[in-house]
């Protein structure tokens, strides 16, 4: 029985998609063939030579030894989009509490009560201490036109927003499903020069740490309202606290508190409850266990951030699944060592992304144990399973 082993509270729906294939979950297992996981970070654990796969029940991978993963020819798994409507719904709300202070005026309400003020007459009085702006006719600067980026331009602009969007690798299927009113600017210093409002959409990578820093900071406009659902690296601490102190920044809304930026009382920190909805819970954890499964039982790769996507429908008596490096011969070594033993190839996948190439071959006969181990034992290879 293969065991999955969860790092984080999992939804579930996905959980029972694990059981019923007869998958043994848990948060302590033995030798676990899958890792199934939210924003736990793993960058120093120590994988047992069991583990075959990561699932990230989410967007964000840095919490993950991406790289580190590949080298041993552990598949890491993310679920894309499932949960951008909740970060596009978050977002908006964040907008709003950035504008309005909201927060502000309800934390002042509770005061007036516990001092034992009239709260309906001081209401009344003390109200134009919260005034804030409507954001509609206002330009957002969306930073990372991506699953979740699309939905909040796209839902800005219905909200009669003027928006403004940048991202350096915009898919052409993204650019399709944007609306038609989204200015898209090459040049990111245009969108931090026009934007009352700026929101992250990011991911973070070390290319990406700081993304706001004081330089930026410096070219926005007076008085802007930044939010950042994206990841606390993105924005450099220190130099927002100056922004704010300063009046350049009005409000910074951020999913990624920490004890230092919580001290500016301009700062609004969110409990990072971005993807946390039932709904995004579910799609997310549904995504991850079919990833997982997928994989586990047939092969397949389906959205991973460190192997190529490689999905063949199953035939054959065996399936032959080889991890290698992205280099000349592997597939000829390997075919070469299948006819050895007489094997017919029916059906063959072969798939590559940068250094690293997945291959699954289904054969007419069952795979011997010295096959298997002459082609573990070939040049380049990095990982073999033979599935039945
Ligand atoms: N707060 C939360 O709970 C929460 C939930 C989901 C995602 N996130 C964060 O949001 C990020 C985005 O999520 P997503 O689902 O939209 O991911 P996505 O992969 O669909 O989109 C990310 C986009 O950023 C773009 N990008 C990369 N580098 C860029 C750069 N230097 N400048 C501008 N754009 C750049 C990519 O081209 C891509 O289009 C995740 O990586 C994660 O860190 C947070
Ligand atoms: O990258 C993500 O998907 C989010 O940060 C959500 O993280 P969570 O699953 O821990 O809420």
């Amino acid at each position: 029985m293969m065991q999955i082993q969860t790092m984080n509270k999992i939804d579930p729906a996905g959980l029972a998609i694990l059981e019923q294939d007869g998958f043994q979950v848990g948060d302590t297992v033995d030798a676990p063939e899958g890792l199934l996981l939210r924003s736990a970070k793993i960058h120093d654990m120590e994988f047992p030579a069991s583990l075959l796969a990561i699932a990230r029940a989410g967007a964000g991978t840095n919490n993950i030894p991406v790289d580190r993963c590949a080298q041993a020819g552990i598949v890491v798994f993310n679920t894309p989009g499932a949960n951008a409507n909740a970060v596009k719904e978050l977002a908006i709300a964040a907008m709003l509490l950035a504008s309005r202070n909201i927060i502000g005026g309800s934390d002042w309400v509770r005061e007036q009560a516990a001092a034992g003020v009239d709260v309906a007459a001081a209401v009344e009085k003390g109200k134009s201490a919260f005034v804030g702006p409507e954001i509609m006719g206002k330009t957002l600067g969306v930073v990372g036109l991506g699953a979740i980026g699309v939905l909040v331009a796209n839902t800005a602009i219905a909200m009669g927003m003027e928006v403004i969007g940048y991202d350096p690798y915009l898919s052409v299927e993204t650019a399709l499903r944007l609306d038609r009113h989204v200015r898209i600017v090459k040049d990111e210093s245009i969108l931090w020069k026009s934007s009352d409002y700026v929101t992250l959409h990011l991911p973070y990578m070390p290319q990406t740490k700081d993304t706001v820093n004081a330089q930026v900071l410096a070219e926005m406009k007076e008085g802007v309202r930044v939010i950042n659902l994206a990841r606390g690296e993105l924005v450099n601490d220190e130099a927002m606290l100056a922004a704010l102190e300063s009046g350049k920044v009005a409000c910074y809304v951020t999913d990624f508190p920490n004890s230092r930026i919580v001290t500016d009382p301009r700062v609004v920190a969110i409990p990072h409850l971005g993807a946390s909805s039932p709904e995004s819970e579910r799609n997310c954890a549904v995504m991850a266990a079919q990833e997982l499964v997928d994989y586990l039982e047939n092969g397949n790769i389906r959205n991973s951030v460190n192997f190529p996507s490689a999905v063949m429908d199953r035939g054959g008596a065996a399936r032959v699944c080889v991890i290698h490096r992205n280099v000349p011969s592997v597939l000829a070594s390997l075919t070469a060592a299948l006819s050895q033993q007489g094997l017919n190839i029916e059906n063959l996948t072969n798939k590559s992304a940068k250094e690293y190439a997945y291959t699954m071959v289904d054969v007419d006969g069952d795979v011997s144990a010295d096959t298997e181990a002459a082609i573990r034992g070939l040049e380049n290879v990095i990982r073999v399973r033979v599935l039945h």
